[in-house]
């Protein structure tokens, strides 16, 4: 089993680390445009084997795809990450042409290969992913929501004062700092609906402080964060080479589904071997379904700003 990761900066780097500790594949290519900058990630995460005791090899490549052959998942982290101040869909004049190009090479050598897609912005790169390599819809899946339910899960435990791993939540929609969609009414604490021990006024600071949880580390940090979307972009990648069929919120294309059409957009889908397998109708309420279309319209008008 291979598994091929393009761009060796942070986000890129904390993937193949991630998958390396789990052990998802017996090789891990990573491959960057900087002159031997994968090799020397490469060279470094290899020299963690027999301190953290894994026996998956790290290959690092410069822009040298022949090195990606065979590969049964590609995760695309290619690209300019935002400084603080900035939005992430203002990266998509740089990141669009990278995305494509590096989709294009990819499927060069890794025709039957499932597409992870985690460059800004990710709804929009995802889209046009799709529409750049014409493979079925299944097998192109956008990393965002994930890491979003992930940092939900941690505000709500932070306001519940209890352990995140008793907190259920999902965020779905658009992973941008306005589009997303945190669904606070069916967050949970050990199975009982939040809003037990919340206050609305508690759920709404929640929903606020997650939706901003990529512009509040890109403050602190002065670029975006690795740590969490890395383990986020490992969780999928492990979802899908062990056929876990576990549900997890993903951008993928819609035909209908959730109301929306030709445009891929953060909702649950079960991930398996195949990509995404089938998507999961949470039935939102109005409110929810107006958030969810409004963030839609907004995604949609990035994507016309794609050269197709
Ligand atoms: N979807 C999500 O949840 C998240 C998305 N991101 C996005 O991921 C992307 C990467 O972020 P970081 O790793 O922090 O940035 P980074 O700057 O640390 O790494 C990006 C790497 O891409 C490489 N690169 C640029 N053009 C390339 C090409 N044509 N082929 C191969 N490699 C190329 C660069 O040399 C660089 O090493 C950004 O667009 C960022 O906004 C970051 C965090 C979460
Ligand atoms: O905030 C950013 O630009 C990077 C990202 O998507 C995240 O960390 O959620």
């Amino acid at each position: 089993m291979k598994i091929s990761v393009i761009g060796a900066g942070n986000v890129g780097a904390s993937v193949a680390e991630y998958a390396a500790m789990k052990e998802l594949a017996d090789e891990i290519v990573l491959l960057d445009i900087k002159e031997g900058f994968a090799e020397g990630k490469a060279m470094d995460l290899n020299q963690c084997a027999t301190l953290n005791g894994f026996n998956s090899r790290v290959i690092g490549s410069t822009n040298d795809y022949s090195k990606t052959a065979g590969s049964s998942v590609v995760v695309i982290t290619s690209g300019i990450p935002r400084k603080p101040g900035m939005t992430r869909e203002e990266l998509i004049g740089t990141n669009a042409g990278i995305v494509k190009s590096v989709t294009e090479n990819v499927l060069k050598h890794s025709p039957d290969a499932i597409l992870v897609v985690i460059s800004n912005p990710m709804d929009t790169m995802t889209y046009l992913a799709v529409k750049t390599s014409g493979l079925p819809k299944h097998r192109v899946i956008g990393m965002g929501g994930i890491l979003d339910s992930a940092r939900f899960k941690y505000r709500l435990s932070e306001a519940l004062n209890c352990n995140p791993n008793d907190v259920q939540g999902v965020v779905i929609a658009g992973h941008g700092d306005a589009t997303m969609l945190p669904l606070t009414r069916l967050a949970q604490k050990n199975s009982s609906p939040v809003s037990n021990y919340l206050s609305e006024d508690e759920m709404k600071k929640v929903a606020e402080e997650t939706m901003v949880g990529g512009k509040t580390l890109t403050g602190l940090l002065g670029t975006s964060a690795w740590y969490a979307p890395g383990a986020a972009g490992a969780a999928l990648v492990e979802a899908i080479v062990r056929d876990q069929k576990k549900v997890m919120p993903c951008s993928v294309y819609l035909e209908g589904e959730y109301g929306q059409n030709d445009l891929c957009q953060g909702v649950p889908v079960v991930i398996g071997r195949n990509g995404w397998e089938e998507i999961i109708d949470y039935k939102l309420n109005d409110e929810e379904q107006a958030l969810f279309d409004k963030s839609a319209e907004a995604v949609r008008n990035m994507n016309n700003a794609l050269e197709l």
